[in-house]
């Protein structure tokens, strides 16, 4: 059994899989994160690996003092990935968009595709056909964009956020979901539109933290999947072993 934990800019994430089937998840305080792994396996006591893929904060030795119980692997840039990777500074791709990469690679043969993940930021992945990594797009994502416009005005409250149904904000609320909810997903739109120009045919994977939320709102119908990444991640760590 595989332990996968994704450490984001906003959420420590951990999934257990059996093979290729997914069997739990879970979420983690960063605080909580060591009872956390310890209580996973104490349930799971076959599971033989820790694959670990951060772009957040964290402290290495939060994993490492379980490596007398578990062998342990932090997802680098070294790793063999399913791509070519054609991004001009590959050393500062985040780890977790190539772990995306790799899983839209391996799940998707033989066709073009776009990864969006709707996260701390939305980051957009676009992989063409061949297996060539060709970059994508980083953008604000749903509750930054929240934070933002409370954090850098005088006059803004911070919200939760909320679906509109209407276009028009007739409120400073309203217009605040309007602009932030609407906004994204038009840029969501948008982006499709503009990649359907240059590449008729490609899969969307939509994943992520606010991806169901977003769903709704999109003029695609786009199946989201939140657990893209961790999937992607059992099967980069797959891949690894076998090509390593
Ligand atoms: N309990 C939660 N705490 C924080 N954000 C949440 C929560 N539930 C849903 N979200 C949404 O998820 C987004 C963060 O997604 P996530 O995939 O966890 O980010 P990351 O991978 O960057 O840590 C935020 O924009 C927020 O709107
Ligand atoms: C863009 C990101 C901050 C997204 O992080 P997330 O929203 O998943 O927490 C992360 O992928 C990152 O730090 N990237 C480095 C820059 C790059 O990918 O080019
Ligand atoms: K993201």
């Amino acid at each position: 059994m595989i332990l996968t934990i994704d450490v984001g800019n906003t959420r420590i994430k951990g999934a257990v899989f059996e093979n290729d089937t997914f069997v739990e998840q879970f979420q983690f305080e960063p605080k909580a994160l060591q009872n956390g792994i310890e209580s996973i396996l104490n349930k799971y006591l076959s599971a033989s690996d820790l694959v670990v893929a951060s772009v957040g904060n964290f402290d290495k030795n939060d994993f490492l003092s379980f490596s007398n119980r578990i062998s342990i692997h932090f997802v680098s840039h070294h790793d063999p990935f399913p791509f070519l990777n054609a991004y001009a500074t590959p050393n500062t791709l985040g780890i977790d968009r190539m772990v995306l990469a790799s899983g839209a690679t391996i799940r998707y043969p033989n066709q073009n595709r776009l990864v969006i993940d709707a996260g701390t930021c939305v980051t957009y992945d676009f992989i063409s056909q061949d297996d060539v990594y060709l970059g994508g797009a980083i953008s604000p994502g749903l509750r930054l964009r929240y934070q933002s416009l409370n954090r850098f005005t005088s006059a803004l409250p911070l919200l939760e956020s909320e679906c509109p149904d209407y276009f028009i904000g007739n409120s400073t609320a309203n217009s605040i979901h309007s602009g932030v909810v609407n906004g994204l997903a038009h840029e969501i739109d948008g982006f499709i539109e503009e990649y359907r120009m240059r590449y008729p045919n490609f899969i969307i994977i939509l994943t992520g933290g606010d991806a169901e939320f977003l769903a709704k709102r999109l003029k695609n119908t786009i199946f989201a999947n939140s657990n893209f990444l961790l999937e992607s991640l059992n099967q980069t760590f797959q891949y690894k072993m076998k090509n390593d």
